[in-house]
């Protein structure tokens, strides 16, 4: 949404107590006369012509007067010759700009004013015949001084009025232009002199005292491209810019004064210094401004306006200089929003919305933009697009923007003319910048002090043109025309009158018919009094193109209804505080924006905290997660070692119950047992033995009805309490079932036995390996815990792990070692019975009772290498295996003891021994004694055991 400048509308008698003092009163009848005026026709000529002003002047306001008489007594003068009482007579307040704070000093750009005087310009092109002293000769009939005071924005202090003498350059040549020595600007409303109020009444030099107002009115003379190639000069214009006056010596000719007057030569960059420059310093400092520039087709308002490339107008100047304004104002921030419409055809138009620009230049079907009212914000179009900018280029761009949607079109005058009203709004937000560490209210969130907002608005006006032969050009035309015509009827019946609802009134108490065009509603507040205002009026003195001189005339009347009846009342607007919620404070983007930044800040700190205080959650979570992870690997690592030591420790075991076992055998001959069984129950030597283990083996098949000497029995010689056939109870039975088969050969357990032995060496070597590698992890583990200040509770557990693999290392070792006795006991005991079985077997032989035995091994047992150990005598040979009997015992009593005493045996009360149950054994050694298993896994243990290798 936007809004043209609308401070709260001046009243009916505005009080200019917040005012700085007045430095100079604004009459009408202010004008000093100049002696030219003396020879100047009568009254009524001159009333005729400068009465074209539409409405007559009304008296004096009496209220106006008496109102500010306080402030005003002293500054306000009232024109020698004149009567308060005089009915066109109006004495008009002036409000001192110059007594404003002044803008800092820029050196950004510098000044493009050109030395060149107009008329010197003028004489040179030769486009403007210059007469000097000329006015009275031609017999000019009136003389507008539209700019009798020190100007507004453009001119300064010094800046005298000009009399006879003055506006001759010979006789005053240096009217000085510049501005005071302070750099400051004044402003003076312009007195507009009818001629009636002139007629004698103008007094050479005379000066009005500082009458200063806010109202600038320039006029810039467009060079004419043919008067170079013509020897055809028009002769009824001379333009003196260096006095800003415009004579006109034709058919109601005269002389105009105004604020400026830009020669043909003048560049943009001029222009803007003197006519806009100021206005847009003060929007910065909080007052609303509107330049407007308004003229004839073709006389060169959006060439001022809008400028070129290489000679950029008002508006990019503007731009420019608000951002050097900006960064001159380092105590001050300040939020740019802008916005751009059109009036064609008297709808209003967003330039800037998407919709502006459709396909082929033809702008889409957008939303109807209204004009409305409210007290706090005047008239505001809207909706309207507002863009907030950030730099100059971004600012150019978004103008530029709009300008490519403007719509134009080729006039008689102009190959591009302006078909409609274009108006750049910026509003200008801008408040004290926080002082670090500077408190803050914290009721509301923000600062001490609030947010001030101003607007400058840019307008380039549609130029006023006769009938066009185009339809649409003529409709185009009549609308543009129309709101022209109401704007130049508002300004020339502008009064500071209102009615009693507080609507602006004329003079005469007629309503100001702002209402007929959207160009005067939205121009409402700029002219009825807050704002300050710049128009800029293009005219073309040239002979050719559409120096029409009465238009030409038109145009500077209207500058001159202009200056002289606008008064701007112009104030600071005040800060607001943006924190209520009102519709002020609503519109107080920057306070609305800093509030927003405000809770942002705070919603983005706790999310930071949260997300921090979440973050050291899953970071904690993730540690444990690890050390957790960590700690079950290790677990499984232990687990799994433990299971591999545990089953090699049962698979040794197992081995050794087996060569227990077999060394039983072995001592029976276990794998010859079943032959010998078979052979002959009658072998003598070994019979007590062999014979009884083999008999309790088939006993333990029901196949033998001998009572079963257990395996144990051998050591004890006593005979077991049981039965035929049984042990007396399962287990017992289980171990008699481990004896029941014994086929293979002493050599093949040798060899198996070698085989496991070096397996088990492997294993042994592999599990130091692990060992010593558990315990490097586990100690770098440690250490990791140890730095990170956790963990620790792990090192027992290790520790106790270690030490718990160390202690079944030793008793693989132990196991090793009896395994390694057991073996060369089972080597000598085998090599004894394979001598042992030479002689039997010759002996069977002999007798013919070898009968059953496989030749293969028999011829195996009667293999060489045992030949040469066998005995020569009988007796020998029972020596012999009684020595191995004995042996044998011994080393089967020691590994069983070693059984019993690890808990994996238990020892009957009669010498017998049975397998520990679960329970009974040692939980930490809770190794079940697989030799000790039942039958079927023994069977399927021997099997293995004795797989080679
Ligand atoms: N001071 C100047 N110096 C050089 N060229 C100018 C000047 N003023 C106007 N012109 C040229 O005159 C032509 C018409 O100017 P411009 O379009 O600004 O007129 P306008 O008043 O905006 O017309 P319209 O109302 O039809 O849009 C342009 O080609 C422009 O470049």
């Amino acid at each position: 949404m936007s809004t043209l400048p609308q401070p709260s509308r001046p009243a009916a008698n505005p009080s200019t107590g917040s005012l700085p003092p007045l430095s100079a009163p604004k009459s009408r009848k202010s004008l000093p006369v100049s002696s030219d005026h003396a020879r100047a026709p009568s009254p009524s000529q001159i009333s005729s012509k400068i009465r074209a002003s539409p409405s007559p002047r009304p008296s004096l306001n009496k209220t106006a007067l008496s109102n500010s008489a306080s402030n005003l007594s002293s500054s306000r003068s009232i024109s020698a010759g004149r009567t308060p009482s005089s009915p066109d007579k109006s004495l008009r307040r002036t409000i001192s700009i110059a007594a404003f704070p002044q803008p800092p000093k820029t050196g950004s750009r510098p000044s493009t004013a050109s030395s060149i005087s107009g008329i010197q310009s003028l004489r040179s092109s030769g486009s403007v015949k210059v007469k000097r002293n000329s006015r009275l000769s031609v017999g000019t009939n009136s003389s507008y001084r539209s700019s009798q005071t020190a100007s507004l924005l453009n001119g300064g202090d010094n800046k005298s009025f000009v009399g006879t003498e003055a506006r001759d350059p010979e006789a005053s040549p240096s009217q000085s232009r510049s501005s005071s020595a302070q750099g400051s600007y004044s402003t003076s409303a312009t007195t507009f002199e009818d001629a009636d109020d002139v007629t004698g009444a103008l007094k050479p030099h005379s000066k009005p005292k500082g009458a200063k107002g806010n109202v600038i009115v320039s006029v810039r003379v467009r060079p004419d491209v043919h008067s170079i190639e013509t020897s055809k000069i028009n002769s009824e214009w001379a333009v003196d810019a260096r006095r800003s006056l415009i004579t006109f010596s034709g058919k109601e000719g005269g002389d105009y004064y105004y604020d400026n007057v830009f020669s043909p030569h003048e560049h943009n960059a001029k222009v803007y210094d003197s006519a806009a420059k100021r206005l847009v310093r003060r929007v910065m400092e909080g007052y609303h401004g509107t330049v407007f520039a308004y003229g004839m087709t073709g006389t060169g308002k959006t060439f001022s306006m809008q400028g070129t490339a290489t000679s950029p107008g008002v508006i990019p100047l503007a731009i420019t200089d608000i951002f050097s304004f900006i960064r001159e104002t380092p105590h001050r921030e300040f939020l740019l929003r802008v916005s751009y419409l059109e009036i064609y055809n008297e709808k209003i138009h967003d330039l800037l919305s998407a919709s502006a620009s459709g396909s082929g230049g033809l702008p889409l079907q957008q939303e109807e933009i209204k004009l409305r009212e409210d007290s706090k914000r005047g008239v505001y179009a809207t909706p309207l697009k507002e863009e907030i900018v950030q730099s100059p280029t971004q600012l150019l761009r978004v103008i530029a923007r709009g300008d490519h949607a403007r719509r134009t079109g080729s006039t008689q005058f102009n190959a591009r003319s302006s078909r409609s009203h274009a108006v750049v709004q910026i509003v200008v937000e801008s408040r004290e910048r926080v002082p670090a560490g500077a408190t803050q209210d914290r009721r509301s969130g923000i600062t001490p002090g609030g947010v001030r907002v101003s607007t400058l608005s840019l307008i380039d006006l549609a130029g006023s043109e006769r009938a066009a032969d185009d339809k649409e050009r003529r409709t185009e035309g009549a609308h543009i025309n129309k709101s022209l015509l109401t704007l130049g009827t508002i300004i020339s019946r502008l009064s500071e009158t209102k009615d009693k609802a507080g609507n602006p009134t004329d003079r005469e108490g007629r309503h100001l018919p702002y209402r007929d065009s959207k160009l005067t509603r939205l121009l409402q507040p700029a002219l009825s009094g807050n704002s300050l205002v710049s128009i800029l009026c293009t005219v073309h003195l040239g002979i050719t193109g559409n120096s029409n001189s009465g238009e030409t005339l038109n145009t500077l009347k209207f500058a001159a209804r202009a200056k002289n009846n606008i008064v701007s009342h112009a104030k600071r607007a005040d800060e607001a505080l943006g924190s209520g919620g009102s519709d002020a404070g609503s519109r107080v983007l920057l306070e609305r924006y800093r509030m927003e930044i405000q809770a942002l800040r705070s919603q983005l700190e706790s999310q930071t905290k949260a997300q921090a205080e979440k973050e050291l959650k899953l970071e904690e979570q993730q540690l444990e997660k690890e050390a957790q992870a960590r700690h079950e690997e290790q677990m499984l690592e232990m687990q799994l070692a433990r299971t591999a030591l545990k089953e090699r420790i049962e698979h040794l075991n197992r081995l050794i119950l087996c060569s227990k076992s077999t060394g039983v055998n072995s001592q029976g001959a276990m794998s010859t047992l079943g032959r010998l069984s078979r052979m002959s129950a009658a072998e003598s030597v070994a019979r007590s033995l062999r014979s009884s283990v083999s008999q309790s083996t088939l006993g333990a098949y029901g196949t033998s009805s001998v009572r079963p000497a257990s395996f144990l029995s051998v050591n004890s010689n006593e005979a077991l309490p049981f039965s035929s056939g049984s042990f007396g109870n399962d287990e017992e039975e289980d171990i008699v079932g481990e004896f029941a088969d014994g086929k293979a050969s002493a050599q093949r357990q040798i060899v198996a036995l070698q085989a496991d032995l070096s397996d088990k060496n492997r294993y042994i070597s592999t599990l130091e390996r692990r060992l010593l590698q558990a315990r490097r992890s586990s100690h770098s583990r440690m250490s990791i815990g140890v730095k990170a200040g956790s963990a620790t509770s792990e090192n027992p557990d290790m520790v106790a792990l270690l030490r718990e693999k160390d202690m079944e290392i030793n008793e693989l070792r132990q196991q090793l070692d009896d395994k390694d006795r057991m073996l060369a006991a089972l080597r000598s005991a085998a090599r004894h019975r394979d001598l042992a079985h030479l002689g039997t077997d010759t002996d069977l032989k002999e007798k013919g009772e070898y009968k059953g035995v496989d030749p293969d091994v028999s011829d195996s047992l009667a293999s060489d290498h045992v030949a040469s150990i066998l005995p020569s005598h009988k007796e020998d040979e029972v020596n012999g295996r009684k020595n191995i009997d004995d042996e044998m015992s011994r080393i089967l009593n020691e590994m069983i003891q070693d059984r019993v005493d690890s808990g994996h045996l238990i020892k009957g009360s009669h010498g017998s021994v049975r397998i520990a149950t679960e329970s009974q054994r040692p939980s930490d050694t809770a190794t079940p004694v697989q030799g000790l298993t039942p039958s079927s896994m023994i069977h399927d243990n021997i099997d293995h055991d004795f797989q080679p290798g």
